[in-house]
C-alpha cells in the first residue's frame, strides 16, 4: 500500500515542482536561519502560492515566538505548522489555538526512555513527527540525515496521526515503513545532491518507493 510523502527543505522552483509532480502529499518550507534548508517569508509565500489544493503546505519552525509565527502565517498559505524545537505540549496547544492551523509535533527518538513524550505530544497535537533525536551539540534539531533504530517503535500507534522521519532514503524506505509501519514519512536530506540542494531524480526514487 502506498504510504504518504512529505518532502520538506524545499527552497526552490525546480526542487516543488519535482516533489509536486511525482505525487508529495505535504511540501514542507524550512524557518530556521542555521539550516541549510532555510527560506525567507518572501521566498516561501512566491513557492506556496503556486501549490494545488490537496497538497499540504508546511512551516517547519523551531521554537519561534508569536512575532515569528505571526508573520510567516500572515505571509505564506499554510496547511499545517511543524514545530521542530524544544516546544512543550502546552506550547502546541497555545499555537493551535491561536493560529487555527493543524499542528505537527516532532519528537527526537534514540531509545526507549524517548517514547512517553510521544504519547503527551499525541495528546495534544494533531499529528506527531517520529524523528531522529539529533546528537549532542548538533547545529540542527534536525534534517540531519541520521536514522534511529525502527524496532523502538514497531507496532507502536498513536491516537493521531504520525509521520516517520529521520535518514530516509529511496534505498531505505521499504525497509523503514516494513519494520514500523508507517503511513506516512518526511524526508529531506535523503533527496539532496547536497545540504540544501534537492536533487529530481532523488526526488522521483524516493516517491517511487513509497510506491506512488
Ligand atoms: O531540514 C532541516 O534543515 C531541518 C532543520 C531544523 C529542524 C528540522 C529539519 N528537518 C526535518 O528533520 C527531519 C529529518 O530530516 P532528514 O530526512 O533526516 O534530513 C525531517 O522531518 C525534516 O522535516
Amino acid at each position: 500500500m502506498p504510504v504518504s510523502v512529505k518532502i520538506c527543505g524545499l527552497s526552490d522552483r525546480a526542487g516543488l515542482d519535482a516533489a509536486m509532480a511525482a505525487g508529495a502529499r505535504y511540501v514542507g518550507f524550512v524557518f530556521f536561519a542555521k539550516s541549510p534548508r532555510a527560506v525567507t517569508v518572501e521566498q516561501a509565500a512566491a513557492l506556496a502560492v503556486d501549490v494545488p489544493p490537496g497538497i499540504a503546505k508546511v512551516a517547519l519552525v523551531v521554537d519561534a515566538d508569536d512575532a515569528t509565527l505571526d508573520e510567516i502565517v500572515a505571509r505564506v498559505p499554510l496547511d499545517m505548522l511543524q514545530l521542530h524545537g524544544h516546544e512543550t505540549p502546552e506550547r502546541v496547544a497555545e499555537v493551535r489555538a491561536r493560529y487555527g492551523l493543524p499542528v505537527m509535533k516532532a519528537v527526537g527518538v534514540a531509545s526507549e526512555a524517548d517514547l512517553p513524550a510521544l504519547n503527551a505530544y499525541a495528546a495534544v497535537a494533531d499529528q506527531i513527527l517520529v524523528d531522529a533525536k539529533a546528537p549532542k551539540g548538533a547545529p540542527l534539531p534536525g534534517g540531519n540525515g541520521l536514522a534511529f533504530d525502527w524496532r523502538l517503535i514497531a507496532g507502536r500507534r498513536w491516537p493521531v496521526p504520525w509521520m516517520l522521519a529521520g535518514g530516509l532514503t529511496p534505498d531505505n524506505l521499504a525497509e523503514a515503513v516494513a519494520r514500523t509501519g508507517a503511513r506516512q514519512v518526511d524526508v529531506s536530506s535523503g533527496v539532496e545532491r547536497a545540504p540544501g540542494v534537492k536533487d529530481e531524480v532523488r526526488i522521483r526514487a524516493f516517491l517511487d518507493a513509497a510506491g506512488l
